[in-house]
């Protein structure tokens, strides 16, 4: 049965500090690496969801070690083996991550995962690894699901890949390239969306002693070992946006603890955008980062190509905000958990905006508030996004919450905790 979700409305103005858990995006990089490492690596505070959950099974299903005691995951890699079949979900991380790990191993893996998983781009990543001698059988589909026949060794080598509907096609293979013969020199045939993912890629990647070099129209990854490394992973920084969107939206203050000082989390333009928007930014003396509405909600006119998950949340801001919005660069959202520039168009429009659809983006104007029922799509940041709508527009309703475990199982529980238990750290 499908569950319907109340959004609340804010009676008063926020006034909270928030934890949040781990980055999906880290817990996903550093699972892929340990994975294929010399020896064993400690995560500690990994991000507990359906993605990350989800690329745990599958490196196991591919003779991974991981240990979960409760807290951390301990990872000790074994010899990556088929036959295997990988649930990928609907993530991004393991539909794109996973294939270049599995033409590693020897045997055949299948890659499939949800209904809408078969319809999010894949041609890139399956081109290049038959480009780097890797059989993958897809019907010619260029999607899942889709087997990856591995030896037990790549040649790798030079390869052009079409990157330009997802990073992670980038990210996936410049993570197990240092594992191929060869290595791996990637270069571009056209633009790709997401930088700010393909740095964490290769920060991550040096962290591990792999040498990468940035070329004229790429990354080279040289063939090597993969050093083990214990890690803290960030908070997840895109998830914090819906909470520090509260403030701005309430007129209220919200603190998330542990904002990293450094990072390459795209989260970490949530600074600006907001501050653009009209809210007081500061970083907090203990290492949070708060945010203080009550001047309004300015209108935003943005390129968001490069933090292209936070659409959601701003989108729905911009429904709140003082005048029309312009949003741009996000012609790839359309392949992500659900055609998000629709899907943000259906749900602005039920609330009262006027929306129109660019090829690549979004221009709102906001109009009278009404109630609606919204849908989740499945779509853990439309969830979020009709969460910061509920806070302003009384009586917005949500089909098919549970969409949150994606990266925030307990985002409900959080939410009603912000609302109702003032300046009280929600765990
Ligand atoms: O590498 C990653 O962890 C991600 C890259 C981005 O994907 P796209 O480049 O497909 O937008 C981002 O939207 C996604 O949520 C996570
Ligand atoms: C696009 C997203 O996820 P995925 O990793 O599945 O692409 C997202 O989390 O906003």
């Amino acid at each position: 049965m499908t569950d319907v979700w109340s959004a609340p409305h804010a009676p008063a103005p926020v006034d909270a500090v928030v934890s949040l858990p781990g980055s999906k995006s880290l817990t996903a990089r550093a699972l892929v690496l340990a994975a294929l490492a010399d020896g064993p690596s400690r995560l500690v505070r990994p991000l507990r969801a359906r993605d990350t959950d989800l690329m745990a099974a599958a490196l196991r299903a591919l003779g991974t070690g991981i240990a979960d005691d409760g807290a951390d995951w301990l990872v000790t890699p074994g010899p990556l083996r088929g036959p295997a079949a990988v649930d990928a979900g609907l993530a991004g991380t393991v539909l794109r991550f996973l294939p270049p790990v599995a033409a590693l191993a020897d045997g055949a893996v299948t890659v499939d995962g949800d209904p809408r998983l078969r319809e999010r781009p894949n041609a890139g990543l399956i081109a290049a690894l038959r480009a780097l001698g890797v059989p993958v059988d897809d019907a010619g589909r260029g999607r899942a699901p889709f087997t990856v026949h591995g030896s037990g060794r790549v040649r790798g080598g030079a390869v052009a890949v079409d990157a330009s509907e997802s990073s992670q096609i980038v990210s996936g293979l410049l993570l197990a390239g240092a594992r191929f013969d060869e290595g791996v020199d990637l270069s571009l045939t056209g633009t790709v969306p997401s930088m700010p993912h393909v740095d964490m890629t290769v920060r991550a990647l040096r962290e591990h002693g792999v040498e990468v070099t940035t070329t004229d129209g790429g990354w080279r990854v040289s063939p090597g070992p993969i050093t083990p490394v214990d890690r803290v992973i960030e908070p997840d920084l895109s998830n914090a946006a819906p909470f520090l969107a509260a403030a701005l939206v309430t007129g209220g203050r919200v603190t998330v603890r542990d904002w990293p000082t450094a990072t390459t989390q795209p989260g970490a333009h949530l600074d600006r955008l907001l501050g653009d928007m009209g809210a007081d930014v500061a970083r907090t003396p203990d290492g949070g980062l708060q945010v203080t509405g009550g001047r309004g909600i300015r209108p935003l006119v943005a390129d968001l190509g490069e933090v292209g998950e936070l659409t959601p949340v701003l989108a729905a801001l911009c429904a709140l905000a003082e005048g029309p919005s312009r949003l741009t660069g996000i012609g790839h959202l359309r392949g992500h958990e659900t055609d998000r520039l629709q899907a943000l168009d259906e749900v602005l429009t039920a609330v009262g905006a006027r929306v129109r659809q660019l090829p690549d983006g979004l221009e709102i104007e906001p109009g009278p508030h009404r109630p609606a029922r919204l849908d989740s799509y499945a779509d853990h940041r439309m969830v979020m996004a009709a969460a910061v709508l509920g806070l302003a527009v009384d009586g917005v309703s949500v089909d098919g919450p549970e969409a949150v475990t994606k990266t925030l199982p307990d985002f409900r529980e959080r939410w009603a905790g912000l609302l109702g238990d003032p300046v009280e750290a929600l765990r």
